[in-house]
């Protein structure tokens, strides 16, 4: 293996590294690093990775552990990394979700946990709800009268609480409750428990058994904490008994303007711990590389709304032409008006070359109702719409799509039809390895994940047979692909499968997905683009926009007082006005309920260099 020497590497193509930027690609030392929104925080990520592994600073066998808080933003990183490492390196790099990291050393440590600690190997994970909570009180109410006056806040606070006899008193009546909630998941045939007992478990095994964290030690040199300002204490608490006193060079990066995840318990001093329990040196990045001059300034003034001493970020495409109407306010009479505004805008930005999916709506809830008034004109138009938030089995589209077993039909389906968007063979190899444990570094793996490839490929051609998307059933083409074989490969894979139910509806809902994409007279790439959303004009909720990034973003239905009460909220609003590029709209209507509250913060908006229109519905 040849390796770059330090002073030689340099960043990927079209990305700017300078300064602080790479000064965090190339530390040799623990860093707690904030950034604004659009600073590049993946990409310093995937290129910091890149830099350790092609220089042998992470020399092999150790591998890289990048740690983000979702799905989504796990895979992100990782599809980053591939993209821009050579394959000889890039399998050193792991990029799990804290939760799938946790729960990784539950399945292969379970053992070491102690008989009333010990889930049975079936566990299925679970979130209480409120029936669960009285189904917990009924079985106890004899031996702890007491439970009577727990509330189902207060109940899930002591059971998730410090276990082990850690926190309360053996005599206290905590402590009674705690025991019997545990009891209560454990011990069954299949025990259930939740998201938080797999972080306590886990942790529990690191700081309890020396052997496994050694072994987890020895493998990682070097670990990414990637959103880190999502991080909360039970969560924290497993980086420290993971990491906390060996030779790993941890990289934490986030952004405080960006905790989305405050109400989940997120701590606010998480930078500052890093820095004590792991001599990270604190860094700011100042940049922002998605928007241009006047969203980067908007979103400068717009911080300071909602904090007293913030640090502006610069714009990095400052020499950019900005837009005339680069951030507008629309005001219309009437929702109608402002659907017909709305509509109009985008269809003659089509018009003048502009792709659907550059442009995303968001409202903060009530999407469904923001569809049902667009919907009508964007088709008289010929646009499609898709509301992201939309259901099929209780899986949202957003979501759905996110699935593994969902991006492995659609890449087995990409090649059975020859559409090649998004590399699709690597996609389809990279998931038959992973079902059969194959390296395909190694030749053997190589040569077993392509036959693999062809003969899941085959299997659906023949179920296709040369027909056009809608003349295949949804369903079919799922169950083609993930036959009862691929079934048990993924619930292998994905802890979250080993729930049957669980894939099944997956699976169910591609299917009902797939039958409303799949229209007479279009053709296989029609049908595929309909799917993943290109040629397609987005609706979503502010909350899921955090992460992606549009060219144009409309506001609407901001006309929400309650909106502006909280930090969190206040956050959300600053994730989803950093994913513009080149424009934000805001638009507000008259007649809406909520008009008479958003005085303020019109104003707000004006003073901070918003230009108010009064809208037609007309073009
Ligand atoms: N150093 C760089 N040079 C040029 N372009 C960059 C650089 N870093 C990031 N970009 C581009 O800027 C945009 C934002 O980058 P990225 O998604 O990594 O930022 P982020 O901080 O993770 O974003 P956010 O947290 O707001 O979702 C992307 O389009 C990316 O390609």
């Amino acid at each position: 293996m040849t390796y770059t020497a330090l002073d030689a590497w340099s960043a990927s193509a079209g990305i700017k590294l300078e300064g602080t930027a790479l000064e965090v690609v190339k530390s040799m030392r623990s860093l707690s690093v904030l950034a604004g929104p659009g600073a590049g925080k993946t990409e310093i990520l995937a290129q910091r990775a890149n830099f350790l592994l092609t220089t042998g600073t992470c020399p092999p066998p150790r591998r890289i552990l990048a740690i983000a808080f979702k799905v989504d933003a796990a895979r992100n990183l990782l599809e980053r990394v591939q993209a821009r490492c050579d394959p000889l390196f890039w399998p050193r790099f792991e990029s799990l979700t804290l939760h799938s990291f946790a729960k990784r050393i539950l399945d292969q440590f379970r053992e070491a946990l102690p008989d009333d600690e010990r889930p049975t190997a079936n566990y299925r994970i679970f979130a209480p709800n409120a029936a669960i909570w009285n189904d917990f009180r009924r079985s106890v109410e004899t031996e702890i009268p007491a439970i009577s006056g727990y509330n189902n806040d207060s109940l899930s606070k002591v059971a998730h609480s410090e276990p082990f006899g850690g926190l309360f008193p053996d005599n206290d009546g905590r402590e009674r409750v705690r025991k019997a909630w545990w009891k209560f998941c454990i011990q069954s045939s299949q025990s259930s428990i939740t998201f938080d007992m797999v972080l306590l478990l886990a942790t529990r095994i690191l700081q309890t058994q020396q052997v496994v964290q050694s072994a987890l030690r020895r493998t990682y040199s070097h670990v990414f904490l990637d959103e880190f300002q999502d991080v909360n204490e039970f969560q924290y608490r497993l980086i420290v008994a993971a990491f906390s006193g060996s030779d790993a060079v941890l990289t934490g990066v986030g952004d405080t303007n960006q905790a989305i995840m405050k109400y989940a318990g997120a701590l606010p001093d998480v930078f500052q711990r890093l820095e004590a329990d792991f001599f990270a040196t604190p860094r700011r990045l100042l940049f922002n590389f998605r928007s241009n001059a006047a969203i980067v300034g908007l979103i400068n003034s717009v911080v300071t709304l909602f904090e007293s001493n913030p640090v502006p970020t610069e714009a990095a495409r400052k020499d950019d032409p900005v837009p005339p109407d680069a951030i507008e306010g629309w005001i219309f009479s009437t929702r109608e008006d402002e659907s017909i505004g709305i509509t109009d805008f985008i269809s003659s930005e089509i018009g003048n070359g502009r792709r659907p999916e550059d442009f995303v709506v968001l409202a903060r809830s009530y999407i469904g109702n923001v569809e049902d008034r667009l919907r009508p004109h964007f088709i008289a138009k010929g646009i499609k719409i898709r509301n992201e938030s939309r259901k099929f089995r209780e899986i949202e589209i957003q979501d759905l799509l996110k699935e593994p077993a969902v991006r492995f039909i659609m890449a087995t389906l990409k090649l059975a039809v020859n559409a090649r968007f998004g590399s699709p063979f690597q996609v389809c190899r990279d998931f038959l390895a992973e079902f059969e444990g194959w390296d395909i570094a190694s030749e053997r793996g190589l040569a077993g994940s392509l036959s693999a490839v062809r003969l899941v490929v085959d299997g659906l051609s023949a179920v296709l047979s040369d027909r056009g998307a809608a003349d295949v059933a949804g369903t079919s083409i799922a169950e083609a692909v993930v036959t009862e074989i691929r079934k048990a490969q993924l619930s292998r894979a994905y802890g979250d499968y080993r729930n049957k139910d669980r894939l099944d509806a997956v699976l169910a809902a591609f299917g009902e997905f797939y039958d409303t994409c799949a229209h007479k007279d279009e053709t296989w790439e029609q049908c595929i683009d309909a799917i993943e959303g290109r040629g397609v004009v987005r609706l979503m909720t502010i909350h899921k926009s955090k992460g992606l990034e549009y060219h144009t973003v409309f506001f609407v239905e901001l006309n929400d007082d309650v909106f502006w009460n909280s930090q969190d909220d206040a956050n959300v609003f600053l994730v989803a006005l950093s994913r513009a590029r080149e424009r934000v709209k805001f638009s507000f209507c008259e007649d809406s309920s909520g008009f008479k509250n958003v005085r303020q913060f019109i104003t707000s908006l004006e003073n901070a260099g918003v230009n108010f229109l009064r809208k037609t519905g007309a073009a």
